[in-house]
């Protein structure tokens, strides 16, 4: 875990735990020990501390967190304390990653020499903690009160460069950091480095404390549902008292921050997000044993509102991205949009100028598919009209290469229309595609498991987290929290006059928008056009069925014709959305949904108009209003949704509760410090939700989400970890 190597008069502790070096606990101790030799032998006159795996050390061990083996070693602070305490001058040689505990550890050395491409940062306060091995107390001391409060409670990672520029790092180099950072040891043995010792120093700038302070709280307070980034502020602000005191204070907050279940749950979806690439098929393949073909150049075909945006996942990963139309004027709209795109990247400095040009470099329009003949796979953006898209697939079928996969929503239709059914898979990009993480990928029952592996190593390649499920009907993500959508409809219909109250109950949640909210910015006609589809698999024309109320002479007998049809038939479907964009109302995007917005503001303005929209149906639909306890909005809103996620896993459209979470957490912003919808399930107590979901079954027959899942019925019953959720699903027979 760490090798001791001397050469001449230097001593080097090589780190040594792929794949990042974290600092588990045989390596703090490896490098407890490592110092006192090196301080005990006299042949030794410095040390080198380095990172084999070609990086330095991204952090603790998060494993450990929750899960010690039991191996009693030092603490991170005893190694860091032991660091800057040597009798002998310690270099830090930095590269790639030097991340949170590991960049503390560089901290308590006295020089730390960093390859020009190192990333640092302390990403504690994603975890929901803070760098409380002394990190909060020493990075301002080294730096600066204003540079510790900006890299702290934000997480962000920042460059060698910068770091150079704050007195992170003494020297940047393009090339070999060890020998440089040997060389560099030679010529500071015998010389004085006690000034070098970060605890003893002060921050440079403790006269400003008030001011940096009051910036952090403002440039944060978008991130204060969680605690961590507040504690962080509070801990750097420690730093400017005494080393002893701050210390104290940062200790007691980082226990605070440790013993909280934010930061048991943001740990947790770390993990999460990181186990959705160990994919697995029914059949026994999975992402060990099966290889898929690299995909080092795509075609898309069509254009809507997304294209852009997934174009630009493309071109930044470096792959040969074709745009194909049938107009020219759509490809080279396709164009100009990802190039604004790009553009503005460019201009908040994610990308450089040259980075720029080469992705641009990356677009090609294609003119006639001929040209996209030998692409590699060829991802539907075609109109929502599967005669077309089975149509142009036909085409695309005869020209291109064998070993081409197509991507598309209708995996079956457009499997039984090509002759490539084992080269046909769906991949859901989430809106906007070049800023969402979430990539939804299906397979049908004749994909192939070698398209799966390439599709998944795909997504992989453009960035994005890729979450496999089996294909049924819609997107799965969408129908998991959709449910709870439709319950905010039902509860408006109901009675709640005011759409503010389920939105705000959402948001003091965590959610980071409510409802009524979301369902403006995607669009009343992509809610509704959920809704027509649904109906129409039933054989139901929604749009039939109101044209028929419309043209009725006898308005009442009519609409309660109406709503019987779909009240008090089989099923209750929320229709008052359907009213809104009939209405004219589209959401956001045109001004009006279930808030106004205006062109110069786009941020929600509560819109009375809607009460009085919703009287009027009320009345024509003949419901009873009735009074909602703030309970009830948020059990709901979420129960429902966590009863939709234990059917999706009894159903096998997902593998494992943590691809449910991560599809919650990235395609719908849930709250990321409740861990996800089954992680909010496991803390909640399936026993408790499982209840709910009874009473609410019995309540409301015809809204079949509430009739409760298998899975959460034996869960509840049997008091069941969520540790083996998945595999309780895998065991139940298939429905
Ligand atoms: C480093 C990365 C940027 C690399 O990204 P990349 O995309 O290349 O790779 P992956 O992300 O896929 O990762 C590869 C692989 O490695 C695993 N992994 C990565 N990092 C870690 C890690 N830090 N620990 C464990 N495992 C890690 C990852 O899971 C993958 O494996 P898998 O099998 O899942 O595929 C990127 O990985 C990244 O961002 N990593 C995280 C970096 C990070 O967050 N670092 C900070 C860690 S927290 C920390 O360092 C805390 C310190 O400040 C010390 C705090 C000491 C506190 C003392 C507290 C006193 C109070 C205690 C009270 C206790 C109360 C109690 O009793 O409970």
């Amino acid at each position: 875990m760490v090798d001791y190597v001397q050469e001449n008069n230097i001593a080097t502790l090589w780190v040594n735990n792929p794949p990042v070096n974290s600092l588990s606990s045989n390596v703090r101790q490896g490098i407890y020990d490592g110092i006192a030799r090196a301080n005990d032998d006299p042949t030794v006159k410095a040390i080198v501390i380095a990172g084999r795996n070609r990086t330095f050390i991204a952090g603790a061990d998060i494993k450990e967190f929750s899960n010690s083996d039991g191996n009693i070693s030092v603490s991170l602070v005893e190694v860091t304390d032991q660091l800057e305490n040597s009798s002998k001058p310690v270099i830090a040689a930095i590269e790639n990653f030097c991340m949170g505990g590991g960049l503390e550890v560089a901290i308590s050395c006295h020089y730390r020499i960093a390859h020009h491409k190192t990333r640092f940062a302390f990403p504690e306060v994603n975890l929901g903690i803070l760098p409380g091995a002394t990190g909060t107390q020493r990075f301002p001391r080294l730096t600066s009160l204003r540079f510790a409060l900006d890299i702290i409670p934000s997480g962000r990672v920042f460059s060698a460069e910068e770091a150079f520029d704050n007195s992170a790092v003494d020297k940047i180099v393009d090339d070999k950091v060890y020998e440089a950072a040997l060389n560099f040891a030679s010529t500071v043995i015998d010389k004085d480095f006690n000034s070098r010792r970060t605890s003893k120093r002060s921050p440079p700038d403790t006269d400003l404390l008030g001011d940096l302070v009051s910036k952090a709280y403002v440039t944060n307070s978008k991130r204060f549902k969680e605690l961590a980034p507040k504690y962080c502020i509070k801990a750097v602000a420690a730093a400017a008292k005494p080393y002893d005191q701050g210390l104290l204070i940062e200790r007691d907050l980082a226990f605070q921050l440790f013993t909280s279940g934010q930061a048991n749950a943001l740990q947790y979806a770390f993990f999460a997000e990181r186990s959705t690439s160990k994919w697995e098929l029914p059949g026994g393949f999975n992402w060990k044993n099966t290889n898929g073909r690299p995909i080092n150049s795509v075609a898309i075909v069509g254009s809507g509102k997304m294209t852009a945006g997934i174009v630009t996942c493309f071109l930044r990963a470096k792959i040969r991205t074709f745009v194909f139309n049938t107009t020219e004027m759509a490809n080279r709209q396709v164009f100009i949009n990802s190039m604004n795109i790009l553009a503005n990247d460019r201009k908040k400095r994610r990308i450089t100028a040259e980075e720029y040009y080469i992705y641009l470099s990356y677009f090609t329009y294609a003119k006639s598919p001929k040209i996209i003949a030998k692409v590699d796979a060829v991802i539907d953006d075609l109109p929502q009209d599967v005669n077309i898209k089975r149509d142009i697939f036909q085409k695309l079928d005869r020209i291109c290469k064998p070993s081409t996969i197509f991507c598309t929503m209708e995996i079956e239709k457009i499997a039984s229309a090509t002759k490539r059914p084992k080269m046909v898979i769906g991949t859901h990009f989430f809106a906007p595609a070049n800023v969402m993480r979430l990539l939804e990928v299906e397979y049908g029952p004749e994909t192939a498991p070698r398209t799966v592996a390439a599709i998944m190593n795909m997504g992989k390649k453009i960035r994005k987290v890729s979450v496999l499920v089996s294909n049924r009907t819609g997107v799965v993500a969408n129908r998991l929290m959709g449910v709870g959508t439709d319950q905010a409809v039902f509860m408006l219909e109901d009675g709640i006059n005011d759409q503010r109250l389920i939105d705000n109950c959402m948001e003091d949640f965590g959610m980071a928008m409510g409802k009524f909210k979301t369902i403006d910015i995607i669009g009343m006609d992509a809610n509704v056009d959920v809704l027509r589809k649904t109906l129409n698999e039933q054989g139901y024309d929604l749009d039939e069925n109101r044209n028929m109320v419309r043209k009725s002479l006898n308005n009442f007998l009519h609409s309660y014709t109406y709503y019987a049809f779909f009240k008090y038939g089989s099923r209750r479907y929320p229709l008052f959305t359907y009213e809104l964009s009939v209405l004219g109302k589209k959401g956001e995007r045109n001004g009006y949904g279930y808030y106004r917005y205006t062109t110069e503001n786009r941020q929600p303005i509560y819109d009375e108009e809607i009460v009085e929209i919703l009287k009027n149906y009320r009345k024509r639909m003949g419901i009873q209003t009735r009074t909602f306890t703030y309970q009830e909005i948020f059990e709901r809103c979420l129960y429902s949704s966590v009863n939709e996620g234990f059917k999706i896993l009894e159903e096998k459209i997902a593998h494992k509760p943590q691809d449910i979470d991560v599809m919650s957490l990235m395609g719908y912003g849930f709250p990321r410090q409740v861990g996800g919808i089954m992680k909010f399930a496991e803390t909640t107590g399936t026993e408790r939700i499982y209840e709910a979901v009874c009473r609410y079954n019995k309540l409301y027959p015809d809204q079949p989400c509430w009739r409760p899942s298998k899975l959460l019925e034996r869960v509840a019953k049997e008091n069941i970890p969520m540790k083996y959720w998945g595999q309780i699903a895998n065991s139940m027979s298939k429905l």
